[in-house]
């Protein structure tokens, strides 16, 4: 195909906001959106996080509202993770175990306030229950041990499943992880319960604020650098979404987000499943930072960066701005 000028202008097109319109090739919607929440004890508890301007970890109760809120907004899925109390974390991370623990209640309050209006996401990974911050059980060493870890993540999808998760989401990336929960998802009739698979998460700098929300930055020594992945591998990004897609993973997500959009683009064009991407913690805050310091438009900034997602391939993100964009798309 070939195009010259004068009698191809690629201006034409966007000259009027009709044809813009009518020539995007992309439409964001609250329904791309899944909204990451934080969740914390006690009731009508709201506790900012310094690290993430504008997000605050919520007792149930609130976790409650933000379901309602979600709904009303139209973003068709949340995601949660616990503050677990320092008390109630430990060597093994067993509270992960607790059918009363935080994300179990949450699950429940929200299946109670919303009934099947709203998707529950439910991560699975050690790191917000360990006393060390890791994501498993950890040898003399410090090393985290992988078949090991995964028959805690099995017994800690099974616990969110019976309390009614929708979407078990393991974040921990060890090997073999997806297939042996998928399976013991089947053998206790949770046939429905959808995995999303974080396929090709990489060691990131971007995590900080997460983990202060979590609790989990100040007892994290070292790095995940022995399970997470080198953010300078493409190609193994393919190997681990191909491994999780034969082990049963129904979608997979790539994270962070906007670094790696390559990787999003690549897992697209290669295997044609859905694929989702989390903006993470250190991205929300990079935008706050530029909007605050006045280098940016924030609103701007919130529905480009999410828009370059779908433009990506992303069925959805995971976005901490997923309140805020839903609604400014809804006007
Ligand atoms: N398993 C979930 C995360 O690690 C989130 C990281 C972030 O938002 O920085
Ligand atoms: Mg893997």
């Amino acid at each position: 195909m070939t195009a010259s000028f004068p009698a191809t202008r690629l201006r034409r097109t966007r000259a009027a906001a009709w044809s813009r319109a009518m020539h995007r090739e992309v439409v964001l919607s609250p329904a791309d959106l899944i909204w990451p929440l934080f969740v914390t004890d006690g009731s009508g508890v709201e506790e900012p996080i310094a690290s993430l301007p504008g997000v605050s970890r919520w007792s149930v109760d609130g976790i409650a509202a933000r379901a309602k809120e979600a709904v009303a907004l139209g973003i068709p899925c949340l995601a949660l993770f616990p503050n677990t109390q320092p008390g109630r974390r430990s060597e093994d991370g067993a509270e992960a175990l607790n059918p009363d623990n935080l994300m179990c209640r949450a699950i429940r309050v929200i299946r109670d306030a919303c009934g099947s209006d709203i998707g529950v996401l439910t991560d699975v990974a050690l790191d917000p229950y360990t006393s060390h911050g890791q994501d498993g059980l950890i040898d003399g060493a410090g090393y985290v041990l992988n078949d090991a870890t995964v028959e805690m993540l099995v017994g800690q999808s099974l616990n969110q499943a019976a309390a009614g998760a929708d979407i078990i989401a393991p974040s921990d990336m060890m090997d073999g992880r997806v297939g042996t929960i998928r399976q013991a998802l089947e053998g206790a009739g949770h046939a429905n319960v959808q995995i999303m698979a974080y396929a090709a998460k990489y060691a990131s700098a971007f995590y900080g604020p997460f983990r202060d929300a979590v609790g989990s930055g100040g007892l994290l020594k070292g790095d995940k650098k022995t399970y997470q992945m080198d953010p300078a591998n493409g190609e193994e990004a393919l190997r681990e979404v191909a491994m999780d897609l034969a082990e049963g993973a129904d979608s997979v997500m790539v994270k962070p987000g906007l670094p790696y959009l390559d990787i999003v683009v690549r897992v697209k064009q290669r295997f044609e499943v859905p694929v989702f991407a989390y903006q993470v913690s250190g991205e929300y805050a990079m935008i706050e930072a530029a909007a605050a310091a006045g280098a940016g438009d924030r609103d701007a900034l919130v529905l480009e960066t999410l828009t370059a997602f779908k433009r990506a391939g992303c069925s959805g993100v995971l976005t901490y701005h997923a309140a805020h964009a839903a609604r400014l798309l809804n006007g």
